[in-house]
């Protein structure tokens, strides 16, 4: 995958995802065009209809996707394409509202995880990653959450990974370890803090597909039999790289959509529908970020 040709104040400009030194530049961009009020710690990803979090930061810096040189766009509805500064369950955080897919973007998953790189160049030490899921476990249902307690990143075995390529060390190390990717510590915190707020958590495997289709139900009962419970077509690329960097994250899905198993039935999953899920479920989604946020 070749550099990415941007025009911004009509001087042609070239990214490269892989090269640290961009990344350098891109930052420094972003903190010439906001004023930054602490260092943030925490960063946060917000999914398909999720990006409602965004909205509850006080104090907030919006900076649209299309004013970096060098970002990615996001074109999926529901992903508003901003990075968002401010303050969240009273703490300084920095928000992706909106994501970028890989599906989007030519299956260039350096590309699509750069935003994390931005993040820990920018001092964030704790992600908080979310995304709406189909559920291939019949103990879930629409609208409830799930933790991500470990994941299957199916582009990424097949030789799709945002690590592919030389390697600048100033990146992190070449070979990365995801043994406890999702730090268990943040898991057993998000437990009690649902518990608290009397939301349904529960704890599972998230499956990353590269999309943009949904499953077949064949693919649905190939991923059930291998241990998943959600289904979804983002998340691991950006926590694979939040891990080379050493930042901690919690994972979680919104469950939008209940994923077919027969192929006699005529099942129709839609994004509308799982945008629509995501409304109906956001503000539970909403305050277990701030309530989490606000108990690190
Ligand atoms: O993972 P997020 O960004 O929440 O989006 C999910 O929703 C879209 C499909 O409806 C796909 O992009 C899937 O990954
Ligand atoms: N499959 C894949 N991605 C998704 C789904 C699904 O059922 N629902 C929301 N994103």
């Amino acid at each position: 995958m070749g550099n990415i040709a941007l025009t911004g104040n009509s001087k042609k400009v070239e990214f490269n995802p892989r090269n640290y030194d961009d990344l350098i530049k891109l930052t420094e961009s972003v903190r010439k065009q906001v004023d930054l009020k602490e260092v943030p710690t925490i960063g946060i990803i917000c999914g398909s209809g999720l990006g409602g979090i965004g909205g509850h930061i006080k104090d907030a810096q919006t900076l649209p996707f299309k004013q970096i040189v060098g970002f990615p766009t996001t074109s999926v509805i529901g992903h508003k394409g901003n990075l968002v500064f401010g303050y969240l369950g009273g703490k300084y955080v920095v928000c992706l509202q909106g994501r970028c897919h890989p599906y989007e973007h030519g299956m260039d998953l350096a590309l699509c995880a750069m935003p994390v790189r931005l993040m820990h160049q920018l001092g964030v030490e704790t992600l908080i990653v979310s995304n709406a899921a189909g559920s291939a476990n019949p103990k879930f249902n629409y609208g409830e959450l799930m933790i991500i307690k470990d994941h299957i990143f199916m582009p990424g075995l097949a030789g799709f990974s945002p690590l592919v390529g030389v390697n600048d060390p100033r990146f992190g190390a070449r070979f990365v370890s995801l043994n406890d990717a999702y730090d268990r510590q943040l898991r057993q915190l998000a437990q009690t803090v649902a518990k608290d707020l009397n939301i349904v958590l529960h704890e599972g495997v998230y499956v990353m597909s590269g999309g943009p289709q949904y499953e077949t139900p064949a693919e649905v009962v190939f991923y059930k039999t291998v241990g998943v419970d959600a289904l979804g077509m983002s998340t691991c690329h950006e926590v694979t790289v939040a891990r080379q960097c050493g930042i901690k994250v919690l994972g979680f899905s919104l469950i939008c959509n209940i994923c077919n198993t027969d192929a006699e039935k005529s099942v129709d999953v839609s994004h509308e529908e799982v945008l629509k899920a995501a409304k109906f479920s956001g503000d539970n989604a909403c305050s277990f970020v701030i309530e989490f946020i606000s108990r690190l």
